[in-house]
């Protein structure tokens, strides 16, 4: 129940505390109960306690003044809000909760769980307040997996792709169920000294942090964690028709085992050193192949993008350090790909800048595509029919040799049958008509401390659970919006027919109406304990940018050209429609 809406305010609106973070060399973290403290002692005591300078004490004092104005604000107008939507709530439903019951089950003791039949509580959260039944009874939330794959299915899945934390497959069989699926299985690092990508289980701080959500502890159980995930925290940031939590089903461990022999030949390399298949896992994601229009590859005429469109905006951040304050001007992005230059882990630097594409203006958006084009990186694919015509498989940095890309042009044009340029013109229309990428833009904003301040409160949670959880969740949820990717799929509307369930773009110069839809995909929980690596990688990338500027590996005029009049610009091929 996501979006229960309690007739009572929840506890928090009568909450007097706030969290504070005051930026100074060593930040001071603290929480300020505006009830219980008083400005000058509290300043007094940080005096006392040498984390505050004596003659930073008024300052300090105005600072608590300002956050617990904010805070007495924000308070204000939630409640307003909640009596506004009380208010205009129909009496159906304002009765419909004014009756509801809820039930708060407990396991029984088997051999393999604990008793606890001593420590019920009808305490459920803050929404819910008090059960109204508490049952002592194992109540086991099955997922519908009615499908179960074994060896004998492993023929009829072939590569697709992969990340770092998951490999996915597409159906090749005549099973009408399966028809337009892609399986999304699990993947564990060889080397255990890296972070894991992936996160299955929580630690006891992280379901402290995301106990909020019952769906989200409730599917770690049921190994459904990544699409509860989607479905119930990040959907509702990037709009529930942006997001597909797909169904799990049953894997046999032969059928995983026979799955990994079968495609490492169309692996990459370096992944295929770096992971491998989780062949102890039981279950996969099955989820539509968002890179097909109507599901079928046979029959669609579909061209489809895949847009890993990384951090879209610079972060201002208070708790941002002086020697840092690059950051406020120059894109993660932008600094990162010197430093992966510099590591030897791409060939040559992006010519994209995410600013462009999350700009809201045409032009450049179009400015970001072309970029797109000459350095696709793991940053840009195109599909013909579900098959990739442009771009690297695999993932992984610089997934497409420079020198390749001409050539990936040329087989573009000959599938989708149209110039370059017209292309450029249909994705960036409907990225700018969308509107999809200010939902990803501002779910990314949920980071407004930056990692800089977001890690204090992550020591925090360590070492005192509890406080602070709000300012972290949102900062994991934006570290997913950083890295997940946009698939939009675009199918030529047939001639005569006029009306459509999709949205559509009008392309002029080649007179066709093209539908499309939008899916955001890749929209996993990142780990907790990767707080810490975030900070570092952090470090390391501004401080190699602070020392080494734009020395190394700047752009290279010489790559392919695309969407102007000019040679790749003007190559045209045919899609049947
Ligand atoms: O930190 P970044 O920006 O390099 O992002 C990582 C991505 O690198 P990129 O720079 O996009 O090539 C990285 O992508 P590749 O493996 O390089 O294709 C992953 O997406 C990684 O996420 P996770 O560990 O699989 O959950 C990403 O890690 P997160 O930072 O999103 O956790
Ligand atoms: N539903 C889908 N439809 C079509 N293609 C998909 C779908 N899901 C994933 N893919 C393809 O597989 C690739 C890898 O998938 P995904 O991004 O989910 O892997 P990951 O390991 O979670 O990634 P990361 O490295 O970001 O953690 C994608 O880049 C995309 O090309």
């Amino acid at each position: 129940m996501p979006y229960y809406m309690p007739l009572n305010p929840p506890e928090d609106e009568d909450d007097t505390v706030v969290n504070i973070i005051y930026p100074l060399e060593s930040p001071i973290v603290c929480d300020f109960d505006w009830e219980m403290d008083d400005y000058e002692d509290f300043a007094d005591e940080k005096v006392k306690d040498e984390v505050l300078p004596e003659d930073e004490k008024e300052k300090f004092k105005q600072f608590l003044k300002e956050k617990v104005r904010e805070r007495k604000l924000e308070l204000k107008e939630a409640k307003e809000a909640r009596k506004k939507t009380i208010d205009d709530m129909d009496p159906k439903t304002k009765e419909a909760f004014e009756n509801i019951q809820f039930y708060k089950f407990y396991p029984v003791k088997t051999p393999d769980t604990p008793d606890v039949s001593n420590v019920k509580a009808r305490y459920i959260n803050r929404y819910y307040r008090n059960a109204h039944h508490l049952i002592l009874r194992w109540l086991q939330v099955w997922v519908e997996m009615e499908v179960v794959l074994h060896e004998e299915d492993a023929k009829d899945w072939v590569y697709k792709g992969e990340g770092a934390a998951n490999l996915i497959l597409s159906y090749t069989g005549s099973s009408p169920s399966m028809l337009g699926k892609v399986l999304r299985v699990q993947k564990i690092l060889k080397d255990k000294g890296q972070p894991t990508p992936n996160c299955i289980l929580f630690s006891s701080y992280e379901e402290l942090l995301w106990g909020e959500i019952p769906e989200l502890l409730e599917s770690v159980k049921n190994d459904s964690l990544s699409q509860a995930y989607a479905t119930h925290v990040m959907s509702q940031h990037l709009g529930a028709s942006h997001v597909d939590g797909g169904v799990l089903v049953h894997v046999s461990k032969n059928f995983l085992e026979l799955v990994e022999k079968n495609v490492l030949s169309s692996r990459p390399a370096w992944r295929v050193n770096a992971s491998t298949i989780d062949a102890g896992a039981d279950s996969a994601l099955l989820i539509s192949d968002h890179s097909l229009f109507s599901g079928n590859p046979t029959d669609s005429n579909c061209i489809a993008v895949e847009i890993k469109a990384k951090c879209g905006f610079l972060p201002s951040s208070e708790y941002i350090s002086k020697e840092n304050a690059i950051k406020k001007q120059v894109t993660r992005y932008k600094m990162h790909q010197h430093f992966k230059f510099h590591l030897g882990e791409i060939s040559k630097i992006s010519n994209y800048d995410p600013l462009d594409l999350f700009s809201g203006s045409k032009e450049r958006i179009h400015m970001a595509i072309k970029a797109f084009f000459s350095t696709p990186q793991n940053n840009f694919r195109i599909f013909a029919n579900g098959s990739i015509v442009f771009g690297g498989m695999g993932g992984g940095a610089d997934s497409v040799h420079p020198n390749e890309t001409e050539k990936c042009l040329e087989d573009l044009s000959k599938v989708t049958g149209l110039q370059i340029s017209d292309f450029i013109e249909l994705l960036s229309e409907a990225i700018y008509e969308s509107g999809v990428l200010s939902k990803l833009l501002a779910t990314q904003k949920l980071d407004d401390h930056d990692i800089e301040g977001a890690i204090h409160l992550y020591y925090n949670i360590i070492s005192q659970p509890c406080l602070s959880q709000k300012i972290v969740r949102d900062f994991l949820i934006s570290a997913t919006a950083k890295d997940c990717s946009l698939m939009i799929s675009f199918q030529p509307r047939r001639s005569g027919s006029t009306d459509s369930e999709y949205d559509s773009i009008f392309l002029g110069s080649v007179n066709q109406i093209y539908d499309y839809k939008a899916y955001f995909i890749d929209l996993d929980v990142k780990p907790l304990d990767k707080m810490v690596h975030y900070f570092e990688l952090d470090q390391k990338i501004v401080s190699f940018y602070t020392k080494n500027g734009e020395t190394e590996g700047d752009i290279d005029v010489d790559s392919p050209k695309v969407g102007d009049s000019g040679t790749s610009g003007d190559i045209k091929i045919q899609l049947q429609h």
